[in-house]
């Protein structure tokens, strides 16, 4: 019903207001797009499941989402291959590691300060109707 179609556009708007308030970060300009593989060919033999913002924004559109938990598998794919990618000493792997992380910390705390629990629960309530 028609409520339940506000509901989702209203956790498009959010999730497309958590990945915009990310992309505009210089720092987390290495996971703004899909890894260019001519760049790191053999990024695709390390990482099964690829995730990038651009992709995520392209997902909501698609509305590929209805609750804040599936964006969020999809989210933490972003800074978990990363760490996953990156786990050497050397500095660079170092440097895109500690970004992973500020990465995971500012999505989590924009998630915790502005959702809002009871429109959560709505979300998910959608969810095992359909
Ligand atoms: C997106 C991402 O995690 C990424 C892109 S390039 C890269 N790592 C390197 O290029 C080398 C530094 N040691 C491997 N990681």
């Amino acid at each position: 019903w028609e409520q339940e179609e506000d509901v989702l556009r209203d956790l498009r708007l959010f999730l497309r207001g958590v990945t915009e308030s990310l992309m505009v970060e210089r720092r987390f300009k290495i996971f703004s797009k899909p890894v260019d593989i001519e760049e790191v060919p053999d990024y695709l033999m390390v990482i099964k499941k690829p995730m990038d913002l651009s992709t995520l924004l392209t997902n909501i559109d698609e509305h590929k989402y209805t609750t804040v938990g599936e964006f969020l598998e999809d989210a933490e794919l972003i800074w978990k291959n990363a760490l996953e990618y990156n786990p050497d000493s050397d500095p660079l792997d170092r440097h895109i590691r500690h970004r992973a992380c500020a990465l995971k910390d500012g999505i989590q705390t924009f998630i915790r300060d502005r959702l809002d629990r009871d429109f959560a629960k709505l979300c998910e309530e959608i969810k095992e109707t359909r």
